[in-house]
């Protein structure tokens, strides 16, 4: 079963297109990382999975149920971290478990959730107030543990937490698929997300622009490598002959190194035989794939003014065909 499938799902406020015909599906067992932008759609999508907003047009499901016919099921078996969730200051972390678990009618333990979390029966007893950023957040991730859900949905769960705070985060989420459960998260931000997911959805202006595993979508985009020659001596001739071979985008003199951008894993090879051809001897090879940071920039246009989609368009067709 998919535990979240979504059919041309659309939101739109006004003039405003939040989410504009998104067909997701997500496997049950899977990490999935939903990632863009902020405005990109990520928050209504998730608003509408939930039912806190009603799609303009399309569709969802979640866990095999309509989200808008039948949402009490969906939040019965779905475990939810709202972006900027608000704890009660005076009240424990304790209490906080135990409201969740009445609200969700479920008997059990508050404290065992919370050391499931990371945060001990001292911690547990303590005011949500005395709580740091890292700790609020083990709190709201536990409450969304109540009833053990088999689905988790999280909206920028890494937000506001430093690098410690961000791998405490991705060990509560391991540990979680460990046990089975299916985990959807978004976030702004593709390295909080990289190393944990089993596929991510990027989302650009309301529109799924790319979905797959991270090497499926560099595969897909064509993820230009730079070789990096250092030479004895760098014939100018041979660096203006490398734009010919098949696959080479570009090359450029730096000093005693002449820079190869590749769009092709073949054409690195031809660019040492053309230099050393041309009486040059390679002292040294480094090869850079484009990082997948570029990558996420390059299907998000991220930096560039809302007006600039012409690019982003070009590229949407590409990868999502
Ligand atoms: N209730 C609303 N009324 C009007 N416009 C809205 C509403 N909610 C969202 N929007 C608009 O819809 C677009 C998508 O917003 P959304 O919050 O879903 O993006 P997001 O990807 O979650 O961003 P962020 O990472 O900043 O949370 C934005 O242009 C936003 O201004």
């Amino acid at each position: 079963m998919t535990a979240i499938e979504t059919d041309g799902l659309t939101k739109r406020f006004g003039d405003v297109v939040a989410v504009d015909d998104v067909n997701l599906q997500v496997e049950e067992g899977e990490v999935f990382g939903f990632l863009g932008p902020n405005g990109a759609g990520k928050s209504t999508t998730i608003n509408m999975l939930l039912d806190f907003a009603r799609p303009t047009e399309g569709s969802a499901t979640v866990l095999g149920y309509d989200a808008q016919d039948e949402s009490e099921q969906i939040h019965r078996r779905v475990g939810v971290l709202p972006e900027g969730f608000d704890l009660y200051e005076r009240l424990s972390g304790r209490k906080h478990v135990a409201f969740a678990m009445k609200t969700k009618n479920i008997d059990g333990d508050p404290d065992a959730i919370l050391r499931r979390v990371g945060l001990s029966d001292e911690d547990a007893r303590r005011p949500a107030g005395d709580y740091s950023k890292g700790m609020r957040q083990r709190l709201a991730f536990g409450m969304a543990l109540v009833g053990d859900p088999d689905l988790l949905i999280m909206d920028e769960p890494s937000s506001g937490l430093d690098p410690t705070g961000i791998n405490e985060m991705q060990e509560l989420v391991r540990e979680e698929t460990e046990r089975g459960t299916t985990v959807f998260f978004s976030s702004h931000i593709l390295e909080h997300v990289e190393e944990i997911c089993d596929r991510v959805g990027i989302m650009n202006r309301g529109e799924l622009v790319a979905i797959g595993t991270l090497d499926e979508l560099h595969d897909r985009i064509g993820g230009d490598a730079t070789l990096e020659l250092d030479l004895d001596d760098v014939p100018q001739r041979a660096v203006d002959d490398l734009p010919s071979i098949d696959g080479v985008t570009g090359a450029e003199r730096r000093d005693g190194t002449v820079e190869v951008r590749c769009a092709a894993p073949t054409a690195k090879a031809e660019a040492i035989n053309r230099v050393e051809a041309a009486g040059a001897t390679v002292l040294d090879i480094r090869v850079e794939d484009q990082s997948i940071d570029e990558l996420f920039e390059q299907l998000t246009g991220a930096g560039e003014p809302a007006s600039e989609t012409a690019d982003g368009d070009a590229l949407e067709t590409e990868v999502t065909a």
